[in-house]
């Protein structure tokens, strides 16, 4: 169980992270996603001891990371494949760790086994590939056997065989009762990945919510383009529905992507006929289907107008608003 409460933390005047609460739970495999930037490295440091909070918890297993009697046994974490002294060998970089966490030297080779690395154990670092390296990181997660697993980008720079690899691990952790907490800036990974999704940008939670959710919520809509974006939105929300600024093309006015809405809850003739009645000119009204991708860059699109206020941060739906 990881458990993020009220985190923030600052570098100098830059909020790396500004009141995050959020939970992992065992058995699910969690994607932690957000732009570059957004925090998510950072929390993952403070949940591993490596910086400090300013202020909040993060507490792994109900503890903070410092006190965990045998931290190995219970969170494996891979931050930085490349962290590893390239002329050290596979079999005994994983040997020296477990040797300073009192883990029996035999996982050295299941471990090895289980990434598909037993192969090159003698082999020196420096020879590995990214996607190697990756395994290794990996396999240094997993030798503790723990309950907790974190992973930072761990399919970053990998081929199609490496990502198919490292999606079934980590649904194979979780099914073992773990806890998988993996980040990413890619939805359409974690898409297949991932049963919850946790949102975040500029720091802030945007969305605590299941895929599931997510694409119910985004799943079918309606799609409208308008010179006046701002009045329209008013309109449609005062009559129920939800309106969210649609990806496609850059902002214009800092907030709506080039005036195109992509409305939920209301149909076609609802919406024509309220914009009619306004006097308000649509340039395009299509009903829409829209993909986990679109849904998730209409979330953290211009950051700054999805601020979940941090008094009710949302955290079992994806209720971030616009704060205009
Ligand atoms: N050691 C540091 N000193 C100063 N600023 C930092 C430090 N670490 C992170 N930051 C800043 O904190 C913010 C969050 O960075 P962080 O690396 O946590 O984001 P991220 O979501 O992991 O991004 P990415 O996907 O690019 O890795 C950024 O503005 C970053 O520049």
């Amino acid at each position: 169980m990881i458990e993020v409460r009220e985190l923030t933390k600052r570098y100098g005047a830059t909020t790396a992270v500004d009141r995050l609460s959020f939970a992992v739970r065992p058995g699910t495999v969690t994607g932690f996603l957000g732009p570059n930037g957004a925090g998510k490295s950072t929390t993952m440091r403070v949940l591993l001891g490596l910086d400090a909070a300013t202020s909040g918890e993060a507490l792994v297993n109900g503890g903070r990371y410092a006190a965990l009697r045998r931290p190995m046994r219970e969170v494996g974490a891979l931050l930085d494949a490349g962290a590893v002294h390239g002329g050290r060998r596979a079999f005994d970089h994983l040997g020296w760790l477990a040797r300073g966490n009192g883990i029996p030297a035999r996982r050295v080779t299941e471990v090895l086994e289980q990434v598909g690395l037993a192969g090159v154990a003698r082999k020196r670092v420096a020879g590995f590939s990214l996607g190697m390296r990756q395994r290794l990181g990996i396999a240094a997660a997993l030798l503790g056997d723990p309950g907790v697993l974190m992973f930072d980008e761990p399919v970053n720079g990998l081929d199609p065989d490496g990502v198919r690899w490292i999606r079934e691990l980590m649904r194979a952790l979780a099914a073992e009762g773990r806890t998988v907490l993996i980040s990413s800036h890619l939805m359409s990974e974690m898409e297949l990945t991932a049963d919850r999704l946790i949102v975040i940008g500029r720091g802030r939670l945007i969305a605590d919510t299941s895929v599931r959710e997510l694409a119910q919520r985004f799943g079918r809509g309606v799609l409208v383009r308008t010179p006046r974006p701002a009045e329209l939105t008013e309109v449609l929300e005062a009559a129920g529905g939800s309106v969210e600024p649609a990806p496609g093309g850059p902002a214009t006015d800092g907030r709506l992507a080039d005036g195109r809405l992509a409305v939920g809850g209301l149909d076609v003739e609802a919406i024509g006929d309220m914009a009619a009645a306004k006097g308000i000119p649509l340039h395009e009204v299509t009903p829409h289907s829209a993909s986990l991708e679109e849904a998730y860059m209409a979330l953290t699109s211009g950051n700054a107008e999805f601020t979940a206020d941090a008094k009710t941060q949302p955290t079992t739906e994806a209720t971030a608003r616009r704060t205009s």
